[in-house]
């Protein structure tokens, strides 16, 4: 039975370092809950206290009703994935597959099927009598997940599973990880600093930083509606430039720094004021023009890069900031380093923050973080 995870006012400290210093975070049943953030933010240590393996210095846990703060690891019914939780080298497949059916203690015939069933959903069957090492990394991870799984565990934590597999593994893993997960329909937390594989597969990411929530929110929305700008920067790449909020007869402007004006629409009510702002535009959102004639964003092209599908464009503008531009490649349109450009903004697609980018001023923001 899968269940739900539910955080309240959790507290981590090493030492005298507050870690996580009160994190609050509702995982739905069945949920695919992926933690994305930098090296160093707090993913591992907040996974590892819900797997039971790290103490809790504040704050309650709890799977559906049952606070678990106190429940022993073991009594927790968790299928573990970790980058360093290896397969026990010495023990073929098969053994190793059930490793955590034996502990459970489970009738023999009971614990073949189960195994088979496992091994084969996870196409390693033929691999059974087979030790790891001459199993190739992805056939490794599977037989990895088939001991997560087979346990039928009411939750599944993943740790950075795929950073071991080549590029090309990782794509193919990560489609086999979602998968699988869909069709058991378990409850996942999954740990990862690689913000693609994060988009992949998850139904919901939590970023985090410095051990605080910055957004939760589908991917979709994290990524068209970052709640803040380090969430704009970390998540996919943006064109981050400093602008003015003009409100002029019940009308509200963005103006740039060399005085280009366009309106927008978007802006919640309580930021609705002559301010400096920050605008942040992903480099597909522009829309780049030669037709002088055009009102638009003044710039000098300095290079660009042809890589088939899209081509990118880096650019000048004349108010000094560079900014990067993805387009559709097309083969007459190709326009060439020094030629004079215009930018214009589509303001439906801009983000714009605080001047200290602690807030997104648009209205869309969907941030489903408890504390929040
Ligand atoms: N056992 C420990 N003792 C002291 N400090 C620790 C311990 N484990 C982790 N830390 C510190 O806690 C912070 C968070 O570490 P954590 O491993 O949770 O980060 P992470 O987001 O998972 O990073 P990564 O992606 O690099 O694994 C780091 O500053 C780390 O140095």
């Amino acid at each position: 039975m899968s269940v739900t995870i539910s955080i309240k006012h959790a507290l981590k400290k090493y030492g005298e370092n507050v870690i996580i210093p009160d994190l609050n975070l509702d995982i739905k049943e069945g949920e695919f809950f992926t933690l994305l953030g930098p090296s160093g933010c707090g993913k591992t240590t907040l996974l590892r206290m819900i797997a039971g393996f790290n103490s809790i210095e504040g704050g309650d846990f709890y799977f559906s009703d049952r606070r678990i703060n106190d429940l022993d690891p073991a009594k927790r019914n968790i299928g573990m994935v970790f980058q360093n939780y290896a397969i026990f080298p010495h023990m073929t497949v098969r053994k190793n597959v059930e490793f955590g059916l034996k502990n459970k203690k489970l009738p023999k015939a009971e614990i073949a099927s189960k195994t088979d069933e496992f091994m084969k959903l996870m196409q390693i069957d033929q691999y059974a009598d087979r030790l790891p090492e001459r199993l190739s990394g992805g056939q490794q991870q599977r037989v990895a997940l088939a001991r997560a799984l087979c346990i039928q565990p009411d939750v599944l934590l993943f740790d950075e599973p795929l950073s071991n597999l080549d590029a090309k593994l990782r794509v193919e893993m990560r489609t086999v990880i979602k998968n699988i997960q869909h069709s058991v329909n378990i409850t996942t937390v999954y740990v990862t600093h690689d913000q693609e594989e994060a988009m992949a597969v998850s139904d919901r990411i939590a970023v985090m930083k410095d051990g605080v929530i910055q957004h939760v929110g589908t991917p979709k929305n994290i990524y068209q509606r970052p709640a803040n700008l380090f969430v704009s920067t970390f998540i996919g790449r943006s064109n981050v430039m400093n602008a003015k909020l003009v409100v002029e007869g019940g009308r509200t402007y963005l103006l740039t720094q060399k005085g280009h004006r366009a309106e927008i629409q978007n802006v919640m009510d309580q930021y609705r004021q002559n301010q400096d702002v920050i605008m942040s535009v992903r480099p597909e959102e522009f829309l780049l023009t030669q037709d002088a004639t055009v009102d638009g964003i003044d710039g000098v092209v300095d290079d660009c890069v042809f890589l088939g599908l899209n081509t990118h464009y880096f650019v000048h503008l004349d108010s000094g900031e560079e900014v990067e531009i993805i387009q559709e490649s097309s083969i007459d349109s190709i326009i060439r380093p020094g030629t004079h450009i215009k930018l214009q903004l589509n303001t439906e697609k801009v983000n714009v923050f605080t001047a200290d980018g602690s807030a997104n001023i648009l209205t869309g923001v969907c941030n489903d973080c408890a504390a929040s």
